[in-house]
Order: structure tokens, then sequence, then C-alpha cells
């Protein structure tokens, strides 16, 4: 039987997931559209990103362990941001053509999989920036993600 990587170790590893929000960073900063919404960025941001889809991606868990953050403490990044659709897009052009501009794996099922992550994240960052409390307690899980479908639609 086949043994099937993580999307971690399919992807590269940590550190072509940091070299991916590297560049992704630096387009962003250049980007009218979103650059001015990332103006006040740590300048850990890009890494603490890069930990996370790691993690996430069923990576070592140094968001959660090495950086002491959780997925409560992602969202409350996001809280009151009030981000926009027209955001979210170039966001995601953004990473996805920083993924082509590093040679991040382009197979269709990677990629699927990648996009699949990022449209379910960033339309969650979007919702949760509307917002003015977190709905995630400090006790939710990591997000997990896998080769496969979602798990069901939307249910807030
Ligand atoms: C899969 C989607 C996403 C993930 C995994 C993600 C992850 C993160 C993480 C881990 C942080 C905290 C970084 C730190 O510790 O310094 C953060 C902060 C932030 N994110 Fe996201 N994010 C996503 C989508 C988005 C989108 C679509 C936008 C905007 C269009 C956005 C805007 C921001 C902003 C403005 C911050 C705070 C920056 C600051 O510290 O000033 N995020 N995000």
């Amino acid at each position: 039987m086949k043994t099937i990587p993580t999307l971690f170790d399919w992807a590269g590893g940590q550190e072509a997931l940091e070299k991916l929000t590297r560049v992704f960073y630096e387009r962003v900063a250049d980007d009218e559209l979103i650059g001015p919404v990332f103006a006040h960025m740590s300048p850990e941001h890009s890494r603490h990103v890069a930990h996370f889809i790691g993690e996430v991606f069923g990576g070592p868990t140094l968001y959660t362990q090495a950086d002491g953050g959780s997925h409560a403490s992602m969202v409350a990044h996001h809280i009151g941001k009030n981000l926009t659709e027209p955001q979210r897009k170039r966001w995601m052009q953004l990473l996805l053509d920083s993924a082509d501009a590093i040679g991040l794996a382009d197979d269709p099922e990677f990629r699927s999989a990648l996009v699949g992550y990022l449209e379910w994240g960033s339309r969650l960052a979007v919702l949760n920036s509307a917002e003015t409390e977190n709905p995630i307690s400090n006790h939710e899980p990591m997000p997990r993600w896998g080769w496969g479908e979602t798990k069901g639609p939307y249910q807030p």
C-alpha cells in the first residue's frame, strides 16, 4: 500500500512554507489594496503564518508550541479588522502567485488541497474580521487539512 505524505511534507516542509510566506508578504507590502491592512504587522508575522499553515498541514506544532499560539489566538488577529471581499481575493491571488514564483509543488492534487484550505481560511478570516468578539474558545483545537474534501457545509 502506498504511503500518503502530509501536505506539509509534500509542500517541501518548513523551509518551503517560510519561503512562500516571505515572498508573499513582500508582495503584500507593495500592494495598494492590502498593503495598508498589513502596515503594522510584526517582523515575526510571516514566520508565524508559515508555522500556522505548516501545523494545519500536518507538520510540527511550531505555532502552538514554539510560538505559544492557538487557533483562537490566530482568529483574534482578524477580529474587528473589517476585511473586504476584494481584499480577500487579492490576498488569495498574491499567495497563489507567490506559490508559482517559488516553484511550490504544482500537481493538481496538491494545488486543489492548497486552494481549498486557503479559500476556507481566507473566507473565515473575512467573517471573523466583522466580529467584535472572538467566536473561537481557547480550548478549540487547531484546524487540520489533508488531501480530501471538506467535511460539510459552513455552519457558524
Ligand atoms: C488561510 C487564511 C489565513 C491564515 C492561516 C492567516 C493566519 C494569520 C496569523 C497566524 C496571524 C497572526 C500573525 C502573527 O502572529 O504575527 C494573522 C494575522 C493577520 N491576518 Fe491573517 N490569515 C489568513 C487570512 C487572512 C486574510 C485573507 C487577510 C486579509 C485580507 C488577513 C489579514 C490579517 C491581518 C491584518 C493580521 C494582523 C496583522 C497585524 O499584526 O497587524 N489574514 N493571520
